[in-house]
């Protein structure tokens, strides 16, 4: 089971993970998020990340421009692309920079998954989050702290590995797993004390819950 958090912005937040076992550290490159790091910022912070976890670059629309800065300045493991970015993109950035890609696809209801076949022709891994709903006001693709409906993706069968993800956190995580079984889970909102602001105690608890969950 790989965990994935998310939103990192601090050393002593990223030490917390790393020790209690994160496999995956991702950094948040969009200004309106509370999670935002800008590239200095992020280039200071994934040393101790280096070789032992994979580092993250999490962008919403990129452009190349944007991706080459992101690129020079953390040399990233993956690429998160958590906006409405096409397959034939998905699949030119994996080409052109040469990296593995993890797509995010928003779930609310069956719909949402049609396009699943043409994403994971071109992506390395899946990740599934939940499209927020209708009333809901944000501005954030990805990172609001509610789950969909994990029923609906129960008994897909996919040709990629999948990171599930919306709304987790430490008391929730182990029924996720069991009920859908993904190769790793991610999370945000649920480390957190308020928007942004990563709680110590709240990774170990995400981290330990769903080590556990995936051994049974
Ligand atoms: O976290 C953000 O602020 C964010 C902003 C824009 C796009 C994606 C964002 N987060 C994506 C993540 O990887 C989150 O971990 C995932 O959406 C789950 O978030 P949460 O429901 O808060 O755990």
């Amino acid at each position: 089971m790989y965990v994935k958090i998310c939103g990192l912005s601090t050393p002593d937040t990223i030490e917390t993970g790393l020790a209690s076992g994160a496999n995956w550290i991702g950094f948040v490159f969009f200004p309106k998020s509370p999670r935002h790091v800008n590239y200095g910022e992020a280039k200071d912070l994934v040393g101790p990340v280096r070789g032992k976890a994979s580092i993250v670059a999490l962008t919403v629309n990129a452009t190349d421009e944007e991706l080459k800065a992101i690129d020079e300045a953390i040399n990233p493991d993956i690429w998160q692309l958590h906006g409405s970015e096409t397959p034939e993109r998905v699949a030119e950035i994996r080409q052109k920079f040469g990296r593995p890609v993890m797509k995010a696809l928003a779930i609310r209801d069956e719909a949402d998954l049609a396009p699943i076949p043409d994403y994971e022709a071109v992506c390395d891994v899946l990740l599934f989050d939940a499209k927020p709903p209708k009333d809901m006001k944000t501005e954030l693709p990805g990172g609001n702290g509610i789950s969909f409906d994990w029923r609906l993706i129960k008994n897909l069968q996919l040709k990629k590995p999948f990171m599930l993800s919306g709304g987790l956190n430490p008391d929730n995580v182990a029924e996720a797993i069991r009920l859908t079984r993904p190769q790793g889970v991610d999370v945000s909102s649920g480390i957190e004390s308020s928007p942004g602001v990563k709680d110590r105690e709240k990774i170990i608890q995400f981290i330990r819950a769903a080590k556990e969950a995936a051994s049974t």
